[in-house]
């Protein structure tokens, strides 16, 4: 799947996510209206007006991009119904070729991430038989608990030729609070980032590793270090837009080959209706103002990286 992933970024010449994850204040209202109309204020109707929200970002989109990434607590919120809406997204966006990133963050003790594990990349058996629950290509998994909470992951991924990205370096304000903490005087992201460096050197696709790393776009002089340690992870950067990330602060994420980086951004483009930057479009057209989002954010990220 990492090759999928590398050959999709060079062929839409877009490292970008975009980030699924539909809050029903940023579903225009008249895509809401519809979906009570049907379901009633319920979650059934939060689902129905979450799944027809994405859809449309979907079809407005997926020629331009290689990769969605839906966040999982987006839909849970929603209950049975919110996950429901999850798994058709999943399979909406595989459908258009797209390749999709579960943003659920887990990780456990072995036994418990080994379930997390096959319920997200991999199969499960019942019986005699075998299925697919929920089939994301790659996960985000939180290595708190350490290896034996990744390698479950790790282990899948081997078998059913998906990915991880670990999260390293988070983009929120306070993750230094532990992820910046001297240890031996090195900061526990970078020893974190040695580990995914080698819990990613026999996990080898072509050119890129399937055990990548999450790095915020909002720590670039951290990013430039992280890019060193694991020269062979791909970097999924969020932060962009929402949270203040901007294509020059992403060059140095990359590799001199340009490629080793995916920059993720959900509001900036989901909600983009909602900016000045794309009032002309107006809730009716929010697909259209995603898809001018998604071309500015390129372009944004192109000229950044000539630049360098
Ligand atoms: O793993 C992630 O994707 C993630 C890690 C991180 O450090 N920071 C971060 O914002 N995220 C996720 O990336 C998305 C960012 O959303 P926006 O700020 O709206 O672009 C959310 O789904 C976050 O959960």
């Amino acid at each position: 799947m990492i090759n999928k992933l590398v050959e999709k970024i060079k062929k839409t010449n877009a490292p970008i996510v975009v980030g699924l994850d539909p809050m029903l204040n940023y579903i225009p209202q008249h895509v809401q209206d519809k979906a009570f109309a049907e379901f009633g204020e319920t979650l059934e109707g939060a689902a129905e007006a979450i799944w027809q929200f994405n859809k449309e970002i979907v079809d407005k989109t997926y020629d331009l991009i290689p990769a969605v990434k839906p966040q999982i607590a987006m839909y849970e919120q929603f209950g049975v119904p919110g996950i429901e809406a999850f798994k058709k997204t999943v399979d909406y966006c595989k459908s258009k070729d797209l390749v999709v990133i579960g943003d659920i963050k887990r990780g456990d003790i072995g036994s418990t991430s080994a379930a997390y594990a096959v319920g997200h990349l991999g199969k499960v058996k019942v019986g005699s038989k075998e299925y697919v629950p929920f089939d994301e290509d790659f996960a985000t998994v939180n290595p708190y608990l350490g290896s034996d909470g990744v390698k479950p992951f790790i282990d899948v991924c081997k078998e059913q030729k998906k990915g991880i990205f670990v999260l390293v370096k988070t983009s929120n304000p306070s993750s230094g609070e532990f992820q910046d903490r001297l240890i031996d005087g090195r900061p526990l992201y970078e020893l974190v980032g040695e580990k995914v460096a080698e819990w990613g050197a026999d996990c080898m696709g072509d050119d890129y590793s399937y055990v990548g790393a999450v790095v915020g776009a909002t720590y670039p002089e951290m990013g430039k270090v992280l890019r060193k340690i694991m020269p062979k992870s791909y970097i999924l950067v969020p932060g962009y837009g929402a949270q203040g990330g901007q294509g020059k602060d992403l060059v140095h994420f990359f590799n001199e080959d340009g490629l080793g980086a995916i920059v993720n951004s959900s509001r900036g483009i989901i909600a983009a209706y909602k900016q000045e930057a794309y009032a002309q479009f107006g809730p009716e057209n929010f697909g259209d103002a995603s898809r001018a989002a998604v071309e500015a954010m390129a372009a944004d990220i192109s000229q950044a990286l000539e630049g360098r």
